[in-house]
């Protein structure tokens, strides 16, 4: 059977990026947050602007001062004081000084900045009580970022620092990828909406919830087609439709080989090319990949439909497609941490093994708690709070407790 690796693989060469002209919007900076970068900032402004000083104390020549000492310390005539937010007037000359404070512009003729705490104002004069660096506290204009240079790449996301970067480069409006548009369905016949009274048989079509929040949650705009019931020609229908409207389509359900699954027959006369029908993993197993025959092929995901196998599938595979299909330049791939687990884990050892649990911290070291109660994928309820699947490698049945296990951490993105 297709190993998890290789299946990842076969997915992200599968993934088209958003196209860097066709595929953008242009958005305020306040609303940029967590969106993907389409195109590389460069900025007319040098930062800093101009030479200005890292402290409050007093702008000088240091050629006049170099040899100033607690027993000897220099005198110097202080000419201009200079807050932040305002320009210089005087030039300072040998034997001057001039006030200054944090952020203010260094005066002509200084090079300088002496500290506070190292002088002692007497009316109009100063006294430097300790020889500074040569251009000590002088933040120097363009050594920070040379205007006209990249300022930021294309494909990288959005957070704090960068639209902290924005901001003071005055990019009030940026070109960045629209989010992936993501189809999503369900199929069965047993399921109900979250809202509709159980009947005998019958279970809450989670699935369709637990995409959406996970869907939106990395940043992608979720599409909920609804249920569909175990029917090939309304399968069909849903199907046509999803494609023409997404970038990925996911399906929970009748990807097994049961008499009611029909997605992958479906695929087969839509013509779309299956690349696996099944992989190596528990829980997952039964996972469809294909791409549909239309212009923008969408990739066809049909994920298994127990609520725990749909989740693990989707962080497992669907999470990396999403980040590379959203323009994102690199790191699609999931980040295993290698921690202490706390509890035993077990496997039979013949598939790639998820158990669901928590990271905790424990004197600042992480370890994996794995979640009490049934690791059945068909239950969902001991899932609340996961935050982190261990993996056990084909091959491995045993973990001890306080033995080193792989970890995807699940904090997105
Ligand atoms: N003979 C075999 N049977 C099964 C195999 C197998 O290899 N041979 N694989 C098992 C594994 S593993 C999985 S996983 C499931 C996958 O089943 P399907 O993708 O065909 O899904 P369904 O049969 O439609 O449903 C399975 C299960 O999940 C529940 N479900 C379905 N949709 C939802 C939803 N939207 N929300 C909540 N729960 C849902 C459904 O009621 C079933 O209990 O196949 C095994 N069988
Ligand atoms: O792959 Mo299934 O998800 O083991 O239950
Ligand atoms: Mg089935």
């Amino acid at each position: 059977m297709l190993s998890v690796s290789n299946a990842q693989a076969i997915i992200l060469n599968l993934v088209q990026p958003l196209d860097n002209q066709r595929d953008t919007e242009v958005v305020d900076l306040l609303a940029a947050a967590s969106r993907i970068l389409a195109a590389p900032v460069t900025s007319p402004l040098d930062f800093p602007h101009w030479d200005n000083s890292a402290m409050d104390g007093y702008a000088v020549r240091y050629e006049d001062v170099q040899d100033s000492s607690a027993q000897q310390p220099t005198v110097l005539d202080i000419i201009e004081e200079i807050p932040a937010g305002y320009q210089p007037q005087s030039i300072i000359g040998r034997g001057q000084a001039a006030r200054i404070f944090t952020g203010a512009v260094m005066p002509a003729g200084a090079d300088t900045v002496v500290m506070q705490e190292k002088t002692r104002q007497e009316e109009n004069r100063v006294f430097i009580l300790a020889a500074p660096q040569a251009k000590e506290f002088v933040r120097h204009k363009a050594s920070f970022y040379q205007a006209g240079t990249q300022l930021l790449p294309a494909g990288i996301q959005l957070n704090a620092p960068e639209i902290a970067v924005l901001a003071a480069a005055q990019c009030s409006q940026l070109n960045v990828y629209r989010r992936p548009r993501v189809a999503i369905f369900s199929t069965g016949d047993e399921l109900v909406t979250v809202n509709q009274s159980l009947q005998p048989g019958q279970i809450v079509d989670s699935n369709q919830y637990a995409l959406a929040a996970l869907v939106r949650e990395c940043g992608a705009e979720p599409l909920l087609l609804g249920i569909v019931k175990d029917e090939p020609v309304a399968l069909e229908k849903i199907i046509t439709d999803a494609v023409a409207i997404a970038d990925i389509v996911l399906s929970s359900g009748g990807v097994s080989v049961g008499d009611y699954d029909y997605i992958d027959k479906i695929l087969q006369s839509l013509e779309a090319k299956i690349h696996f029908q099944a992989v190596n993993i528990r829980p997952g197993k039964p996972l469809t990949v294909a791409t549909l025959p239309t212009p923008h092929s969408p990739l066809y995901f049909g994920l298994p439909g127990n609520p725990a196998s749909v989740l693990v599938t989707f962080w497992r595979f669907v999470l990396p497609a999403i980040k590379k299909l959203s323009g994102i330049q690199q790191g699609w791939e999931p980040i295993f941490l290698k921690v202490p687990s706390y509890d035993e884990l077990r496997s039979d050892g013949q598939r790639e093994t998820y158990l669901w649990g928590k990271l905790h911290l424990n004197d600042g070291i992480y370890q994996f708690h794995k979640a009490t109660g049934s690791h059945s994928s068909g239950n969902l309820i001991n899932l609340a709070q996961t935050n982190a699947l261990a993996l056990i490698p084909v091959g491995k049945t045993l973990i001890s407790p306080q033995q080193e296990v792989q970890v995807l951490h699940l904090t997105i993105p």
